[in-house]
């Protein structure tokens, strides 16, 4: 699929931070829009229907799927995750640049379907840092923190198949790398997109 905007796709272990990054990457580029993903886990203290997610049960996730209206989806830490395709591509298609904060299977799935996507994944320093950050967040009680770190060692055996690895220890550092990654991407986009117009002019084809 071809849209003028840019797919970016950022995944890691719970904890590691990447909605943080993801929250100030956007505050400082507003040409950067969410995707609002679909998942039928229960929301958290603050979460708000439409923002975070979109909540719902299990058997109206059930009919999305069978309606193909996900791009991709997940069963991710007992529930279900997924990117439904108008969550993505009216923005893409008037060209804003889109980020997806979503577990590895999506971010490989999503990439089998969006070539150009650039998938990004965030590491924590150390194993005692991301279960201090879960403890710290206090969200989640401390079964769901144990399920979500025996998922983690699964989630970062997959770091080798992502296009950019971003390790995040100093936030601000971290926030650095992840605008330097959107900056080069649109960059590459761009060059590619110029030399595609200039073959199609030497071969004269409009
Ligand atoms: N570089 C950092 N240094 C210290 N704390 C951090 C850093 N980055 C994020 N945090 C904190 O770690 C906690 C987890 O971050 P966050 O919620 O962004 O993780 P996440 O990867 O999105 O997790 P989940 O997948 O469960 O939503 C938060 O309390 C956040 O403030
Ligand atoms: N495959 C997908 N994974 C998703 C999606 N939205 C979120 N996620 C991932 O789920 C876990 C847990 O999230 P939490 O909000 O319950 O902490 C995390 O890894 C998310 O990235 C999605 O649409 N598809």
């Amino acid at each position: 699929m071809d849209y003028p905007g840019n797919l970016f796709v950022v995944a890691a272990p719970s904890g590691a931070g990447k909605s943080s990054l993801v929250k100030t990457l956007m505050e400082l580029d507003s040409h950067v829009q969410p995707s609002v993903s679909h998942t039928t886990r229960a929301p958290r203290g603050q979460e708000k229907h439409g923002r975070e997610y979109f909540f719902v049960s299990e058997t109206e996730f059930d009919a999305m799927v069978q309606a193909n209206a996900f791009v991709e989806w997940a069963h991710v830490h007992n529930h279900r995750y997924g990117t439904s395709k108008k969550a993505i591509e009216e923005r893409m298609s008037q060209g804003a640049d889109v980020i997806l904060e979503i577990d590895f299977q999506g971010a490989l799935q999503i990439k089998q379907i969006f070539a150009n996507a650039a998938t990004i994944f965030i590491l924590p320093p150390s194993w005692e840092e991301l279960r201090s950050r879960l403890e710290r967040r206090g969200e989640d009680s401390s079964e769901v923190i144990e399920v979500r770190l025996q998922n983690a060692a699964l989630e970062m055996a997959q770091v080798q198949q992502f296009d950019f690895v971003i390790i995040n220890e100093s936030f601000d550092r971290a926030v650095f790398d992840l605008k330097s990654i959107v900056h080069a991407q649109r960059l590459k986009y761009l060059a590619q997109r110029r030399a595609r117009a200039e073959t199609f002019k030497a071969l004269h084809i409009s």
